[in-house]
């Protein structure tokens, strides 16, 4: 029995983004599915684990933790020994610059790019109606962001620098869903853009989550 235990859905994006980085660190994990589709996200038993009724919660012995971003933190704080060293804690300035992209995801980049999957990719799995004049605004949202991302990546493999990290990692779930409809047209018409999806997008850890996902 796994010490660590994820509560959500394998391809959730959120659920993803925790799970990737379990496997990037090599952390054994137990799944335990939470139905969206039946509101268990909205039962007492869950809503005690995670105020807010959103997948996915982590439990690590006496610690219960929500929001993905910070649950990848700490995962990679606490096996920071083991598997890819995901923040460069040997070096402060790599560090710092890890904290910058990985914020840059949640603040710049996850705005955009969520709601156009949500608009192309999730609204269509309920059959509700795609707004176009919202894709069309976001789009030139996330356009603006990746031209930054070209940019960067023109000097850099990566984005914090020449080296893969939590920061480039947490970009991985969205994107996916992104390169599912035809705005993947934003990351293929960058180039270095889309050589770090290839790259990144193509790690074992986040091949195997799609793997566990029977996609
Ligand atoms: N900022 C949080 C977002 C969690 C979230 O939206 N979870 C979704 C599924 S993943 O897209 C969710 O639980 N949706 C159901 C709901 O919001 O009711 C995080 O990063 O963990």
């Amino acid at each position: 029995m796994a010490a660590v235990k994820v509560y959500g859905l394998p391809l959730s994006t959120c659920t993803a983004r925790v799970l990737t980085c379990l496997i990037e660190k090599g952390v054994e994990y137990e799944l335990i599915p939470i139905d969206l589709s039946v509101g268990a996200h909205k039962q007492p038993a869950f809503l005690a684990k995670q105020p807010f009724g959103q997948v996915p919660v982590l439990e690590d012995g006496d610690v219960t933790l929500f929001e993905s971003r910070a649950i990848a933190s700490y995962v990679s704080y606490k096996y920071k020994d083991q598997g890819t060293d995901l923040l460069r804690l040997g070096n402060i300035k790599e560090t710092a610059l890890v904290g910058v992209w990985a914020e840059v995801e949640s603040q710049q980049y996850n705005p955009p790019i969520s709601t156009i999957v949500y608009e192309l990719v999730i609204k269509g799995m309920y059959g509700m109606t795609t707004d176009q004049a919202v894709v069309d605004a976001q789009s030139e949202k996330l356009g603006k962001v990746l031209d930054v991302y070209e940019a960067r990546l023109t000097e850099n493999k990566y984005l914090a620098g020449n080296f893969y990290s939590l920061a480039d990692q947490n970009h991985i779930p969205y994107t996916f869903f992104l390169m599912k409809t035809p705005l993947a047209s934003l990351i293929n018409s960058r180039p270095h853009v889309k050589a770090w999806w290839e790259d990144i997008s193509s790690r074992p850890s986040f091949q195997k989550v799609l793997a566990n996902a029977n996609v």
